[in-house]
């Protein structure tokens, strides 16, 4: 998944506020809240500038101490009511900006969850990651802090603008001639900062990714000795974006420095000029001083303006990183008036299905069509590649067929909402998944409404329960990632629980077997017997010693219908797909292959 260019114009930024604006909404009033205040610790500044300026002319120049006491009081007073105004209006912008990262993190998080599964296995989860944590931050600033920033900057040049021309206009105008230089600077900066933070944010995708997939697949490395690759892989990475943070560095720091020449300039030029003044008589030394106290607070709104599109370039490139995940659709979506109807008997049928993944040369299923009356059971067979799995994908609505219909009860999967579809079909899927939590979440995981009683009784019919209290805290015990502390059995088992809890009407099973040895699959075929009873049952196997609980078999081979019909009927059929397939099976348990 790539981004698109990063476009450093003013249009490109107000697209993204847009976009984004209705995320802040919410927090509105904390963002005027936060100018109104930033307003009024400028105004205390230009007060203490002012008095300042009084206690030179009124008590330094004549030494009448007296003068002191009023003019002290008022510049504290003008300092405390300034500091506690830029401390609220810190708070508020800050409040407002993190409520706006957790909103966009969760938005953008809930579109990611309701994308197909296929979808989100094709981008690389490590980028993933790293656009729902450091993207979203950096999104904000487009907003957020950007905007009040921008604000009160732009009110605290103008206000001491007008102050030093209402002092002296002449030496003001003089000292306004450099705000072209720092104006053209600052774009100058954010013209190359921008094409940097595109590629930082990139590459700051990629070293999230690699350390995410070495860790996960550390078995791997290390049984294959491969951890100096690895560790290779995220030093160039890692390499590559503190290079790209260092040009970042660099050239946003040397915008201050310069900045601070322009600024020496002309406190000098003020300084001349402001001596000549006073030599002519038309200007006092407090007069002067205060005029310089005032220039001294505008440049630095100034300078946080150009620094404010400096930090902008890298918000756009966030923000446009987020909009591509935001922009990505899902494959599957509900259509007006979806039915959801309070039951279903569950009776499945495909007609002339066909499937082909993007890109992919040919269909991975083709015109299949298959009847399952309500409460049947039918095994799906056939070699790696035949299009089990897709089946299963098509089921769940994960995608929809290019070709033909999947009914259930007559009424086509499209017609129902895709949530009452799932809780129509549950899915085992061929990799048993435990989430971080206990047993009793695992568990709960689809009917979170479930009581104790449920649970164990689940637990029970899975022939999961004994193991279950033979756990440390047993259904309190937390399983580790992906249930680590678990045998590949007993976390079939804790998925069986999971899918009797939810006592849907159809069942997908997808290779419920897969990873276990005779003994554990023996073990597990009474609990699966009890999650099919009474179900309509689609249940995708290599196995066919699970082939003896189908009313119905379909022999898949090159994603189209071999072979189907009852069991035993394909048994005795000589030379036929079902026979291939159960003669290959027997000679691999009898001489294994070395
Ligand atoms: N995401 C994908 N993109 C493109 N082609 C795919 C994708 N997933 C599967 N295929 C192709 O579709 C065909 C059917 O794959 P499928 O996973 O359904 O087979 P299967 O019968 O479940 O195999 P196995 O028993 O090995 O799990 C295969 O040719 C496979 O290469």
């Amino acid at each position: 998944m790539t981004s698109t260019g990063t476009d450093a114009s003013p249009e490109k930024t107000l697209t993204l506020f847009r976009r984004f604006w209705p995320l802040m909404r919410p927090d509105r009033w904390r963002l005027v809240g936060a100018v109104l205040l930033l307003l009024v610790a400028t105004a205390c500044e230009l007060a203490g500038v002012w008095v300042f300026g009084r206690i030179t002319d009124d008590v330094l120049t004549t030494g009448v101490l007296g003068a002191l006491v009023p003019l002290a009081v008022f510049w504290l007073g003008a300092a405390a009511l300034g500091g506690l105004a830029h401390f609220v209006g810190d708070w508020l912008s800050a409040a407002a900006a993190e409520r706006f990262v957790a909103r966009l993190r969760n938005h953008t998080f809930g579109h990611v969850v309701r994308l197909s599964p296929g979808t989100v296995d094709r981008m690389e989860h490590g980028d993933l990651v790293a656009r729902l944590t450091d993207d979203v931050e950096e999104v904000e600033e487009i907003v957020g802090s950007g905007p009040v920033q921008a604000v009160s900057a732009a009110l605290s040049v103008l206000a001491f603008a007008v102050a030093a021309l209402i002092l002296r206009w002449e030496l003001a105008l003089l000292t306004f001639a450099a705000a072209p230089l720092l104006w053209f600077a600052a774009r100058r900066f954010s013209r190359r900062i921008g094409a940097v933070a595109q590629d930082e944010r990139e590459t700051n995708g990629e070293v999230v990714a690699v350390v995410e997939e070495s860790v996960s697949a550390v078995a791997l490395v290390q049984a294959y000795n491969r951890e100096e690759l690895v560790s290779g892989r995220a030093a160039a990475a890692g390499g590559r974006w503190a290079r790209l943070r260092i040009a970042q560095a660099r050239t946003s720091g040397a915008y201050g420095p310069l900045v601070s020449v322009v600024e020496t300039v002309c406190v000098l030029a003020i300084v001349g000029v402001g001596a000549w003044e006073i030599g002519a008589g038309r200007l006092s030394l407090g007069g002067l001083l205060t005029f310089a106290g005032f220039v001294s607070y505008l440049y630095p709104p100034v300078q946080s303006l150009g620094q404010l599109a400096l930090g902008l370039a890298a918000a756009r490139a966030a923000g446009a990183r987020i909009t591509e995940l935001l922009d990505t659709a899902p494959e599957v979506t509900n259509r007006p008036g979806a039915l959801r109807p309070d039951v279903v008997r569950g009776e499945l049928e495909l007609r002339s299905v066909g499937y082909r993944y993007p890109g992919a040369g040919r269909p991975a299923l083709e015109d299949l069509s298959v009847r399952v009356p309500a409460g049947r059971t039918v095994v799906v067979v056939g070699a790696s590649g035949a299009g089990k799995s897709t089946l299963t994908r098509l089921l769940l609505r994960f995608v929809d067929p290019e070709s033909g219909q999947l009914l259930l009860d007559g009424v086509d999967l499209r017609d129902y909402s895709l949530d009452a579809l799932r809780n129509y079909v549950t899915l085992l899927p061929q990799e048993t998944t435990i989430l971080h939590g206990t047993v009793r979440e695992n568990i709960a995981f689809g009917r979170p409404d479930a009581t104790d009683a449920d649970i164990v009784a689940a637990a029970t019919a899975a022939d999961a329960d004994l193991f279950i209290r033979a756990l440390s805290d047993g259904y309190d015990t937390v399983l580790g990632d992906r249930g680590r502390f678990l045998s590949g059995g007993q976390r079939q088992r804790i998925a069986i629980a999971r899918a009797l809890l939810r006592n849907s009407p159809v069942l997908v099973l997808d290779e419920p077997t897969t990873g276990l040895d005779t003994d554990a699959v023996r073990r597990l075929l009474g609990p699966l017997r009890r999650l099919m009873a009474g179900r309509t049952t689609v249940l995708i196997t290599h196995d066919l010693r699970l082939a003896t609980e189908a009313d119905h078999v379909v022999v898949l081979a090159g994603g189209q219908v071999a072979e189907q019909g009852a069991p035993a009927d394909l048994h005795r059929t000589d030379n036929g797909h079902y026979r291939a397939l159960l003669h290959r099976w027997s000679v691999a348990v009898a001489a294994p292959s070395r």
